[in-house]
């Protein structure tokens, strides 16, 4: 199995394997989505499984919440939670201060509700994802379906005026139709190339009428553990400021990949 997977995969697949260990018996975990964190569902399911972990998990997407109990994780909603331990989630992009973007999979409100309602989240990827920069991902903005149009507009504008949009923002389509998240809205992805004040710019997205809530995700990340194709992974703290630098073996494993392809 491990011959048909690309470095890019390895990468994010060594990244969540090492996350998953810093889950202890009895946490009550949110659970990203995306690539990145559908193998980290994989490897906390292998937990579960194997050293009976015990763990309750609060999915981010229906998309995970489907994944999570076909591995065998007890999924409970955030509301049941109420507060969780840790929060372990991809991003799009990670700068040095470990601001994100994130939303690339569609499920930013979710992504950031639960992120913000943990003692700690970390951030899972492959080390193509560090930038020096945020922006050059296309920023993500959610906004009801409710004259979208008009909203569009008037971030286009606010945009412009503030010398921020790059190119143009696009509505994030499903073939022919506007891609919904899970709330039931619609998607903007702004085409920024650089964003000089990612601060300043989610401020100022969030107050429009319309907006529900952006991609950048800012001071909410504690730690980030980075993965390379080779094995090597990298956990970096924002708090303590060290960098451990470790490896995870890629060990073929039937369980793990045995519910491959959500
Ligand atoms: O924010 C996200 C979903 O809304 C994802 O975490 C982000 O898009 C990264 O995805 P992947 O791990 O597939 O590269």
């Amino acid at each position: 199995m491990s011959g048909e997977l690309s470095p890019i995969d390895k990468a994010k697949f060594v990244a969540a394997k090492r996350a998953a260990d810093f889950v202890e018996d009895g946490m009550r975990v949110g659970l990203g989505t995306g690539s990145t964190a559908a193998w980290l569902v994989r490897c906390l399911g292998e937990r579960v499984r194997e050293e009976g972990l015990r763990m309750r998990g609060i999915p981010t997407s229906s998309r995970t919440a489907h994944l999570a109990r076909e591995v065998g994780i007890d999924v409970i909603s955030l509301d049941e939670a109420k507060w969780l331990d840790l929060t372990i989630d991809g991003a799009d992009e990670f700068n040095g201060d470990l601001n994100l973007i994130k939303g690339g999979g569609g499920a930013l409100l979710q992504e950031k509700i639960v992120a913000t309602a943990s003692d700690q989240m970390i951030v899972i990827a492959d080390i193509g994802k560090e930038v020096e920069h945020l922006g050059a991902f296309p920023l993500p903005v959610e906004m009801v379906p409710f004259g979208w149009q008009t909203t569009q507009a008037l971030v286009e504008e606010t945009l412009i005026s503030m010398d921020v949009l790059g190119n143009n923002s696009t509505l994030r389509m499903n073939g022919e139709r506007p891609f919904v998240t899970d709330e039931g809205n619609y998607l903007l992805d702004l085409h920024l190339n650089r964003i000089g004040n990612p601060r300043q710019l989610s401020l100022v997205l969030n107050q429009m009428p319309g907006v529900v809530e952006n991609g950048l995700f800012m001071d909410i990340c504690d730690k980030v553990v980075i993965g390379f194709g080779d094995g090597r992974v990298e956990v970096r703290d924002i708090n303590s400021g060290t960098v451990e630098k470790d490896r995870v073996d890629f060990v073929e494993s039937d369980n793990l990949f045995a519910d491959l392809g959500d």
